[in-house]
């Protein structure tokens, strides 16, 4: 890797961190060297590489890794002692060496696991209860009930976070276990690394030899047939051997485009949970234990009332934004000597405040009032006509389309392939009920309120 590489590649980490974290922690970092797996760093100030070291060396290793795979660790050390070494940043302290540093690595272990993603710190509500239920059964380590597990769910809801959970946990509880971590592009790599070195049977014998695989991001090996080949060769043997596989991906398994029928069906074999986008109780439960967190590298930092619910409630779904902002605003306040209350708040956040203006979705819609009414999904968009159904349906349809901006036939295709003039009916329909239906108005406000929330 060189300088100007390294240039290309922080860019990727504007979008997640932020212009003013980006230009303040990011852009200042100057590539010196990648050794043995540790990338070095200079920095101005050891202040500088303690601080990025803390909160931004997990995102900076996400990257480097997904373009460099021998890369372990990050390593920081002072310009101006640029020719003494080592620093003391290179020492291996916990406040000074990243995340990955601190990691349990068994012989096996394709990736590192991220300390801190554990069961006590994944904070549960209902978006995600179910997959943490199904997470933590797995975690038990018991007799493999259902395989796989699949879990699902968009950008920064948790999945790898769960993953690792279970991983830690099945370490802790079963030390002699060999759980097998990786991502299916670390997947891809190594099965292309053995077919050019011709190790095959060392790849096959490793991945067969493992009790328990967790392949993250599976969605990236859609459209790689020999990778897809592979991986459902190695999938059907674990599971012959009754050893339990864990799965995530952006989307369902049925969902996944250029994913070969028999790999989904295999996928589809076991629990599928999905982690939904976050509400607000969540949110602020999240932000409430991030807090913490912060206090420990800011002791002397208060969170004014209002920020946290301020913040939940305008910042999106993406776990990863909340926390980045979170950071933020920390470092903010303790640069500028600011307490943080919703002025500094608004002054430091702008840009993410602007970018995260919630944009409701049909299908958050249709789950909504689905269980406003106690029906299934699949009933509120599929073809049965009774009220019971009907009626939910159409209240669905009329909030998609006052609070999207789909057209009429975009609404219909997603109820089930109807037609406009349908949507246009129950539009209308639930527009004159409004009038004279005290239950039917009060329905709409709560859910409306529900979603904009
Ligand atoms: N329920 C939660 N409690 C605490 N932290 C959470 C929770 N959900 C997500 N996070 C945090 O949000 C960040 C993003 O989570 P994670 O990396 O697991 O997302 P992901 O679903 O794997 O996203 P991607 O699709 O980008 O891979 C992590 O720092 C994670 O710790």
């Amino acid at each position: 890797m060189t300088q100007q590489e390294w240039g290309q590649l922080r860019k990727r980490l504007l979008k997640t961190v932020g212009q003013n974290n980006y230009t303040t922690w990011i852009e200042p970092l100057k590539f010196r060297e990648l050794t043995d797996g540790i990338v070095t760093f200079d920095v101005p100030t050891n202040f500088m590489g303690n601080y990025v070291s803390q909160n931004f060396s997990d995102l900076i290793l996400h990257e480097l890794k997904s373009e460099y795979d021998d890369v372990r660790r990050l390593s920081f050390a002072v310009a101006a002692n640029a020719q003494a070494r080592p620093t003391a940043l290179d020492a291996p302290t916990p406040a000074a060496t990243a995340p990955a540093a601190q990691t349990s690595t068994s012989a096996l272990a394709a990736a590192a696991l991220d300390k801190r993603f554990t069961f006590d710190s994944f904070v549960v509500g209902k978006p995600n209860e179910l997959a943490h239920a199904a997470a933590r059964r797995v975690a038990e380590g018991g007799p493999v009930t259902f395989n796989p597990l699949f879990l699902y769910g968009g950008v920064g809801l948790g999945k790898t976070h769960l993953m690792h959970a279970i991983a830690w946990e099945l370490r802790a509880r079963q030390p002699g276990m060999n759980v097998l971590y990786l991502s299916a592009e670390q997947f891809m790599y190594r099965f292309v690394q053995a077919l050019r070195d011709r190790k095959m049977m060392d790849f096959k014998e490793l991945f067969r030899s493992v009790d328990v695989l967790m392949v993250d991001d599976v969605q990236f090996i859609a459209g790689k047939d020999s990778t897809q080949e592979e991986f459902f060769h190695t999938f059907n043997a674990l599971v012959d051997q009754n050893k339990q596989i864990i799965i995530s991906a952006d989307r369902a398994p049925g969902e996944i485009k250029d994913l070969e029928e028999r790999v989904k069906s295999r996928l589809q074999c076991g629990l599928i949970v999905d982690l939904h986008p976050t509400d607000y109780e969540l949110r602020l439960g999240i932000l409430q234990s991030k807090v913490e967190q912060q206090q420990l590298v800011y002791p002397d930092l208060k969170v004014e009332d209002g920020v946290l619910e301020f913040l939940a409630l305008r910042i999106s779904n993406n776990v990863r934004v909340l926390e980045g902002a979170l950071t933020r605003l920390f470092a903010f306040a303790s640069l500028v000597g600011r307490k943080i209350d919703l002025d500094l708040t608004q002054d430091c956040l702008a840009d993410v405040l602007r970018a995260s203006e919630r944009k409701i979705t049909v299908e958050e819609i249709q789950r909504k009032v689905s269980e406003h009414y106690n029906i299934r999904l699949s009933d509120m968009i599929g073809p049965k006509r009774l009220r019971s159904y009907a009626r939910p349906r159409q209240v669905a349809m009329y909030l998609c389309k006052h609070l999207t901006s789909r057209s009429l036939p975009e609404i219909g295709r997603r109820f089930g392939g109807r037609d406009h003039t349908t949507v246009m009916h129950g539009v209308k329909r639930i527009d004159e009920l409004r009038q004279q239906d005290g239950q039917i108005a009060e329905d709409l406000e709560l859910l409306r309120r529900a979603l904009e929330a």
